[in-house]
């Protein structure tokens, strides 16, 4: 089956002053359709530097970066990018924020309203809609940049780091309601992040572990952990396992890279 996304033997290299940094070598990996795929690593090993060549607003040096087998030329409606940096419009309410891609994308005001209403639900934001962005919690404001990437419909989302700034207790509400949401409308997901646990969590069915200078893919972990993926899945024998093989991979590179 075709891949959604395909990094075929990707490079990307910056030329600085005096010399040539190169920030991703030689990555190549597909992503499923309707996979949700966490990538973890040390910082600066290039996770979103990948991420930004699938959302169109990097190109690669050499090799390809594929979605649906077609060269990516830019970001479109087929891909909703998510950083961690809320990004919201604080003069707009949060159904006004949601609906700014819409309107963009010209789609039609019944339309909008009843795509921006959904994706508000969706999110948990219902009693909110009117709410401005300075009123709401930094989860919150999280909530209503996820809607608004939703209510676009893409079939690809691409999340940096998506609950970086958030405490511990909305971090894990978040991510069951993403994968709730991600049970329902199986989406294709490529999820970026600092932190195992989440990693693990939330992958159906691989988490990629990254390595820096040069970036490059250091370990692929299979996750085969049932659905849903409640505390008591988190709290597992076998959670613990992935996990422990995870972290290995992430902060010991040096010693497995050598017992490989
Ligand atoms: N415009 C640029 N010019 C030069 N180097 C860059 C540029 N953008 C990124 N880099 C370098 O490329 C490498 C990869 O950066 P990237 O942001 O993708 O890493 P990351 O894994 O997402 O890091 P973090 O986890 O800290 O966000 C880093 O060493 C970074 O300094």
């Amino acid at each position: 089956m075709t891949p959604k996304i395909s990094f075929r033997d990707v490079v990307k290299t910056y030329e600085l002053k005096d010399t040539t940094f190169t920030a991703l070598d030689h990555v190549s990996l597909d992503v499923a359709d309707r996979e949700f795929l966490t990538v973890v690593g040390p910082s600066g090993c290039g996770k979103s530097t990948l991420l930004s060549m699938a959302a169109g607003l990097l190109e690669p040096s050499a090799g390809q970066v594929l979605v649906d087998d077609a060269p990516v030329t830019g970001p479109g409606p087929d891909r909703g990018v998510i950083f961690q940096q809320y990004a919201l419009f604080p003069w707009l309410t949060v159904r006004h924020n949601v609906e700014f891609g819409l309107r963009i994308a010209s789609t039609p005001a019944p339309e909008r309203r009843e795509r921006a209403e959904r994706a508000i639900e969706l999110v948990g934001l219902g009693d909110f809609a009117d709410a401005l962005p300075k009123t709401l919690s930094g989860g919150m404001k999280q909530r209503c940049a996820i809607a608004r990437a939703y209510a676009v419909n893409p079939q690809v989302m691409l999340m940096d780091e998506p609950f970086g700034a958030l405490d511990a207790l909305t971090r894990v509400q978040l991510q069951d309601q993403l994968l709730t949401t991600w049970s329902q409308e199986q989406r294709t997901v490529m999820f970026i992040t600092h932190d195992v646990d989440e990693a693990v969590c939330l992958a159906s069915r691989r988490v990629v572990v990254m390595a820096a200078r040069p970036g490059r893919v250091h370990a692929v972990i299979d996750v085969d952990l049932p659905y849903p993926r409640t505390e008591d899945v988190r709290l597992s024998p076998e959670f613990t396992r992935i996990r422990n093989e995870v972290w290995h991979a992430v902060y010991h590179q040096n010693l497995t890279t050598t017992a490989a």
